[in-house]
């Protein structure tokens, strides 16, 4: 099998599983794999699809700008920008972009200081991070529509080949060396999202500190 069919069929999997969990509402969400360094190529989502849906015409073939490298119908993802900076500046392998609630409600809760910061949750540890009472952040940008200056922005955050941005009442862009840790890296993410927005609620409703 090719490293292109390869790389093909694993980003098909990931979209599968996140399809899955419900976090390709209304067509959003983008994700990516590299399928060779030097030049760089990714394969990456087609604009507007139904990202639920398995069919031949998912991905297409881009290179290190994110135009086609091969003849097609399909257009790039609007957000292709976003996957060109994380493949231009690291070795990453697969960058996973979704639209989830929880992700858009901690990105408003915690937009205005610009990043939100995470502590003494066990889930820390699927992000490579080990320490006792370790503490991750992930920083917050502006949503802009201009998807170069966005891209812009989100590249000031690019560091190591496994990261993560969330885009104020937009989404969230993970990155990682690999399909399998890029999906871990999102559903860690997730996990601290979902329960901090839980926690809050709780808190709110029993009215404690
Ligand atoms: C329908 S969601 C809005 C889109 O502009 C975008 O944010 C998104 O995630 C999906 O765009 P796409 O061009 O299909 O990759
Ligand atoms: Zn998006």
């Amino acid at each position: 099998m090719s490293i292109l069919v390869q790389r093909w069929n694993e980003l098909a999997d990931v979209k599968d599983e996140l399809a899955g969990r419900d976090w390709f509402f209304g067509t959003s969400g983008n994700l990516s794999i590299r399928v060779s360094h030097d030049p760089t190529t990714f394969l990456v989502t087609a604009s507007g699809k139904d990202k639920r849906k398995r069919t031949s015409e998912d991905f297409l073939l881009v290179d290190a700008n994110g135009n086609p490298a091969e003849e097609t119908i399909l257009r790039p993802s609007a957000e292709t920008l976003l996957h060109v900076k994380v493949y231009g500046k690291t070795n990453a392998g697969c960058s996973l972009h979704v639209h989830t609630i929880d992700n858009n409600l901690i990105s408003e809760l915690y937009g205005d200081k610009g990043e939100v910061t995470f502590k003494g949750q066990e889930i820390i540890k699927a992000l490579g991070i080990w320490e006792e009472d370790a503490e991750v952040s992930v920083p917050i940008i502006q949503n802009h529509a201009h998807i170069p200056t966005l891209a812009e922005t989100f590249d000031e955050h690019i560091q190591g080949d496994q990261g993560a941005v969330l885009i104020r009442n937009h989404g969230i862009t993970v990155w990682g060396r690999n399909a399998f840790e890029a999906k871990k890296v999102l559903e860690a993410y997730e996990f601290l999202f979902s329960y901090h927005v839980k926690l809050l609620t709780l808190k709110n409703q029993l009215q404690i500190s």
